[in-house]
């Protein structure tokens, strides 16, 4: 059964400046589970980051409860929580001279004795934490030669080795390219479940949320926030809340974000996905309005109208562009 292991309890965080103080999150309620991977999303700006700072302690408490399984976060001295959350930040790594197995190890610090050197079992964890990141292979290199993602992949592999039963990555995708970020993400899903670890990744991938996690929790300024199971979240129609004073919103059926772009008038004969295509296509053109019925034919792709036949759309547009 899912466990929660961190839990909110009207929780109201915020900074204070001499005798200012200025609330940014107010009354929010939530838990974390064991074995799943949830997703933060919510605007620049909204306090994601500041909910992060108060679970590793950095910020206090203002007002109701932040739980770490079960106890008061602020009961625990910082092995304690160091031992039961990793956490990977978007700041940068200072230490460029160091290599990217010396920063890896440095995620077994809490488990070191007094002598600091790593046992067979701490170098056998970093080494895993290597494989499963896909980057034992540069582990002798500086991380001031190697490139952005690899960097962030060196910073995710620290945090499996701290072997922490709870982990909190900050935008880990933000420097990969697209297929490295759908691999972080699957590979995050994967450790949460055969770890049974709880993993929190704040990011504003949504495509690569929806994709991989669990739950996912919106966060908006002022608001409640809005925590689910994420298909239930897309079927409930939540997840357009994220975009409500934008010119985009998200569209449910193809669990996409789209443009707010009023698409053309079609009447049309075909498959609806070709017959959207061209919609689209047409409405970056300005036309709105075609005034014959439209047949498209898939294979091999080609549109008749009005007694033509166009073998792309871009034919098709530059037509009905030049006024037929
Ligand atoms: N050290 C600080 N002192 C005072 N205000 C701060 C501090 N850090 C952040 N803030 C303010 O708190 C608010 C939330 O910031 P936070 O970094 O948590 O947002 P975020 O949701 O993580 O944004 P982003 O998506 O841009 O990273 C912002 O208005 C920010 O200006």
């Amino acid at each position: 059964m899912k466990k929660a292991v961190i839990s909110g309890r009207n929780l109201s965080l915020g900074y204070q400046k001499g005798d200012r103080k200025r609330e940014v999150l107010h009354g929010l309620n939530f838990d974390l589970y064991t074995g799943q991977l949830t997703c933060l999303l919510g605007s620049n700006g909204v306090g994601k980051t500041t909910l992060v700072k108060a679970i590793m302690g950095r910020i206090p408490v203002w007002n109701g409860k932040l739980l770490v399984e079960g106890k008061e976060l602020s009961a625990l001295n910082s092995k304690e929580l160091s031992k039961t959350l990793a956490v990977v930040l978007t700041e940068p790594i200072v230490a460029g001279n160091m290599t990217v197995g010396q920063l890896v190890s440095l995620g077994r610090t809490p488990y070191l004795n007094w002598s600091g050197y790593l046992s067979a079992h701490d170098k056998q964890v970093v080494e895993e934490a290597l494989i499963s990141t896909q980057i034992l292979e540069i582990k002798d290199e500086r991380l001031s030669e190697i490139s952005d993602g690899q960097r962030q992949k060196a910073m995710i592999a620290r945090a499996l080795a701290q072997d922490a039963p709870i982990m909190i990555l900050d935008e880990p995708t933000a420097h990969l390219d697209l297929v490295n970020r759908f691999e972080i993400m699957q590979l995050l899903h994967s450790i949460s479940q055969s770890q049974n670890k709880s993993i929190l990744v704040i990011t504003h991938d949504l495509d690569i949320a929806l994709e991989t996690s669990d739950q996912l929790w919106i966060m908006k300024k002022k608001e409640k926030l809005i925590a689910g199971l994420t298909e239930d979240l897309i079927v409930k129609g939540l997840i357009d809340s994220l975009f409500s004073k934008e010119k985009i919103h998200f569209n449910s059926k193809r669990g996409k974000v789209e443009l707010e772009n009023k698409l053309a008038k079609l009447d049309f004969e075909g498959d609806e996905y070709l017959a959207f295509w061209i919609q689209k296509a047409l409405g970056k053109a300005n036309i709105y309005d075609v005034k014959s019925p439209v047949k498209i034919h898939e294979n091999p792709f080609f549109i008749h109208y009005e007694g033509l036949e166009f073998s792309s759309i871009q034919e098709f547009v530059a037509f009905l562009f030049l006024g037929e």
